[in-house]
C-alpha cells in the first residue's frame, strides 16, 4: 500500500457524529454505530492523491491518544453537535491541545453535526415531518428543537484558534469556509466539508514535495565511463 499523501483527523465529543459523518461520506449511507475506540482511518484517492481521514474516539478514556492520531496532520475537523453546546465547549478546553502535534500550516474546519434534529434543519427540508395525513397539526408534535449553538459560536471559535496557533487571518482560509453544518443523517453539507478540505491539502501536498529535496537520479543523463585498456574504468 502507497503511503497517505496527506491526513486529515475527525477530532470531538462522544457522541456528537464523527463516525456517522465519515461513513456517510465514504460509504454513503447512515448505519448505526458503536462509540469508536482509539481509532480507525480510511483511504480516499482524490485525483491522483491518498488522503487518510482518521477517525477518534471521544470518550474520556480515549483522551491521551488524540495528539498522536493528529501528529502530522495537515487538516483537523473539529465536530461538535449543534443540539449541545457542552461540545463546541469542549472542543476548545479538551481537544485544541491535542493539535499541537500537526503539521505547521495544518488547516481547520469547525463542524456542527445533527442539523436534521434542529427546528432550522426542518425548515430547510433536512427531513420530513412524520406525522400522519390525518393528524391534525396541533397533534403533530416536533421532536425538534431550537439549534443550542450558532454558526457565529462556531466563527468565533475559529478566530480564537487562529490566535492560539498565531495564524494570521490573511494567510488561512476565511472563517466562512471553514465552519459547516451537518447532517450525517441525511448527508446534508457532508460532501461539501470533506471535499473543500480535500480541495485544499493538495497544493499543500504539492508545497510539501517541491521543499522535499529528491533522491531520484537521472539515469538517462548518466554517461557510461571510458574503457581503458587494462579493462578498469577511467
Ligand atoms: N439525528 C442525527 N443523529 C446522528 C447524526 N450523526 C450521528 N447521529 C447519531 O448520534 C449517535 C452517535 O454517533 P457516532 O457517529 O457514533 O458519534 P461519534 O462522535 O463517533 O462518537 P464516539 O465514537 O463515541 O466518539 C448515533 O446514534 C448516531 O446515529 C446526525 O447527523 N443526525
Ligand atoms: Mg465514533
Amino acid at each position: 500500500m502507497r503511503k497517505p499523501d496527506s491526513k486529515i483527523v475527525l477530532l470531538g465529543d462522544m457522541n456528537v457524529g464523527k463516525t456517522s459523518l465519515l461513513q456517510r461520506y465514504m460509504e454513503r449511507r447512515f448505519p448505526d454505530t458503536v462509540s469508536t475506540v482509539g481509532g480507525a482511518f480510511y483511504l480516499k484517492q482524490w485525483r491522483s492523491y491518498n488522503i487518510s481521514i482518521w477517525d477518534t474516539a471521544g470518550r474520556e478514556q480515549f483522551h491521551g491518544l488524540g495528539s498522536m492520531y493528529c501528529r502530522g496532520a495537515a487538516a483537523i475537523i473539529l465536530t461538535y453537535d449543534v443540539n449541545h453546546r457542552q461540545s463546541l465547549v469542549e472542543l476548545e478546553d479538551r481537544f485544541l491541545g491535542l493539535t499541537d502535534t500537526a503539521s505547521k500550516d495544518c488547516l481547520f474546519a469547525i463542524v456542527g453535526n445533527k442539523v436534521d434534529l434542529t427546528e432550522e434543519g426542518a425548515l430547510a427540508g433536512q427531513e420530513k415531518e412524520e406525522c400522519s395525513s390525518n393528524m391534525d397539526a396541533g397533534d403533530c408534535v416536533s421532536p425538534r428543537a431550537p439549534k443550542q449553538v450558532q454558526l457565529e459560536d462556531a466563527v468565533a471559535l475559529y478566530k480564537k484558534i487562529l490566535k492560539y496557533k498565531m495564524l494570521d487571518e490573511q494567510d488561512v482560509p476565511a472563517a466562512e469556509q471553514m465552519c459547516f453544518e451537518t447532517s450525517a443523517k441525511t448527508g446534508y453539507n457532508v460532501d461539501l466539508l470533506f471535499e473543500t478540505l480535500f480541495d485544499l491539502v493538495v497544493p499543500m501536498i504539492l508545497q510539501q514535495r517541491a521543499e522535499r529535496p529528491s533522491h531520484t537520479v537521472d539515469i538517462s543523463s548518466h554517461k557510461s565511463p571510458k574503457r581503458t585498456r587494462s579493462g578498469c574504468c577511467a
